[in-house]
C-alpha cells in the first residue's frame, strides 16, 4: 500500500518531517514498481463524495435500456469513443465479456490529413446518455481530478528511481490524452472461459482504478502466476503502463493483468483511468541511474511497444474494437 499524503508538505497528523516521509514514500515506491509492478494507493485526496458523484451515474447509465446506451453505440465514433455492447471488444484474441463506456479528454476532432499518423483518428468528441445528464459532470470532474494525482504520482515514481521528477512533463504539456472508461462485469459468460478482459498491459505511463467489492481483477507475476488484486475501499489500484516499459529500457515493466469473470450473475463495477501524455508525444529513454543496467523493453511480436504515445494507444483500440476499425479505419494506412 501506498500512501501518497507522504509527499505533501504538511502531511496530517505526521509524527516525522516531511522529508522523511517523502524518503519513505519513495521506498516503498520503488519496491512496489520493481517488484510486482502494481500497488493500492491511498492518501490520494480524492473523496467519498466525489467517487459517489461518478459511481451513482455510471451505474444510472448501465440501467438503462439497452436501446439507450446503444444509442451511444462506439460503433459510430471513428474516436473509439462510446459505448462497446458485452462480447464486441476483443483482449489477446478472445472475447471479454463486459460493456463499457469510452471516454477521454474533449477536443473537436482532428481527421489526420495526407501523410499524418493515423493516430490523430483517436482524438474528438465523447458521447454522452441524453438520459443521464450527471454523467458528463461527473466524468470529466474525474478525469481533472485523476489526472492531478496522477501528475503527483508519476513525479514520485521517477524520484524513485533517481530520476529527474520532471523528466516526461513536456509530453503532457498542452492537451494530454487521457481516458476513462466505466465499466460492468455481467456475470460469467456462456462460453466458459472466464474472460471478463483478458491479459494485456494498459498503453500509457499509469492506470488508476477504480473497483467495487466484489473482486477478480488479477496481476500476472514475472513466473507467469496471476495474483488477486483484493478489493479495498478507498483505494486506486495503480498499473504500470507500456510507456513506462519504454521509458525505463524494461528496469520498469508494464503490468499484465486480467478480470476473472464474477460468478454466475453477479455484476461487477470498475473505472479504469488512464494517465496518457499528448498523442504526438515521443517518449524519450529516461535518464536515470539504472538505465545502463536495464534488461531492454519486452521484445513479443504480437504486441510491440511505441515510444510515440499515439501509435501505441491506436495499436490498442484497433486491436480491441475490430469491429470500429474495419467500418472507420480499414483503408489504407496514413502512418
Ligand atoms: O476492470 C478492471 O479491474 C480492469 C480493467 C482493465 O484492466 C482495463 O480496462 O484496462
Ligand atoms: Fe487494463
Amino acid at each position: 500500500m501506498i500512501d501518497l499524503s507522504l509527499a505533501d508538505d504538511f502531511p496530517d497528523g505526521s509524527p516525522t518531517s516531511s522529508s522523511e516521509n517523502r524518503e519513505h514514500l519513495r521506498a516503498a515506491l520503488r519496491d512496489a514498481a520493481t517488484d510486482v509492478g502494481f500497488f493500492q494507493l491511498v492518501g490520494h485526496g480524492v473523496t467519498p463524495g466525489e467517487t459517489a458523484a461518478l459511481t451513482g451515474a455510471m451505474r444510472a447509465f448501465f440501467a438503462l435500456p439497452e436501446a439507450d446506451r446503444l444509442s451511444i453505440s462506439n460503433l459510430n465514433s471513428p474516436h473509439f469513443r462510446g459505448y462497446t455492447r458485452t462480447g464486441d471488444e476483443h483482449t489477446a484474441g478472445a472475447r471479454d465479456w463486459r460493456d463499457q463506456l469510452d471516454i477521454g479528454t474533449e477536443l473537436p476532432a482532428r481527421p489526420p490529413g495526407p501523410g499524418e499518423p493515423a493516430y490523430w483518428w483517436l482524438q474528438g468528441p465523447n458521447q454522452w446518455p441524453v438520459k443521464v445528464p450527471e454523467l458528463r459532470t461527473a466524468a470529466l470532474a474525474w478525469i481533472d481530478r485523476l489526472a492531478g494525482v496522477s501528475a503527483r504520482l508519476l513525479h514520485e515514481l521517477l524520484a524513485a528511481i533517481g530520476a529527474d521528477p520532471a523528466f516526461y512533463d513536456d509530453a503532457f504539456a498542452g492537451h494530454p490524452h487521457l481516458r476513462l472508461k466505466l465499466v460492468r462485469y455481467p456475470g460469467s459468460g456462456p462460453d466458459g472461459t472466464g474472460q471478463g478482459v483478458g491479459t494485456h498491459k494498459d498503453y500509457g505511463f499509469i492506470t488508476l482504478l477504480l473497483q467495487d467489492t466484489v473482486g477478480g481483477l488479477q496481476v500476472q507475476r514475472p513466473d507467469g502466476t496471476f495474483l488477486d488484486v483484493p478489493p479495498m475501499a478507498g483505494a486506486f489500484v495503480v498499473n504500470l503502463g507500456e510507456l513506462l516499459e519504454v521509458a525505463t529500457d524494461g528496469y520498469l515493466k508494464a503490468t499484465s493483468h486480467r478480470v476473472v469473470s464474477p460468478p454466475g450473475a453477479r455484476e461487477r463495477y470498475s473505472v479504469p483511468f488512464f494517465y496518457n501524455p499528448r498523442l504526438d508525444a515521443h517518449i524519450d529513454p529516461l535518464e536515470f541511474p539504472h538505465s545502463h543496467h536495464a534488461p531492454g523493453a519486452t521484445d513479443d511480436p504480437s504486441n510491440p511497444l511505441y515510444a510515440e504515445f499515439g501509435r501505441n494507444e491506436l495499436k490498442g483500440y484497433a486491436r480491441a474494437h475490430p469491429e470500429v476499425t474495419r467500418r472507420f479505419h480499414a483503408g489504407p494506412p496514413t502512418q
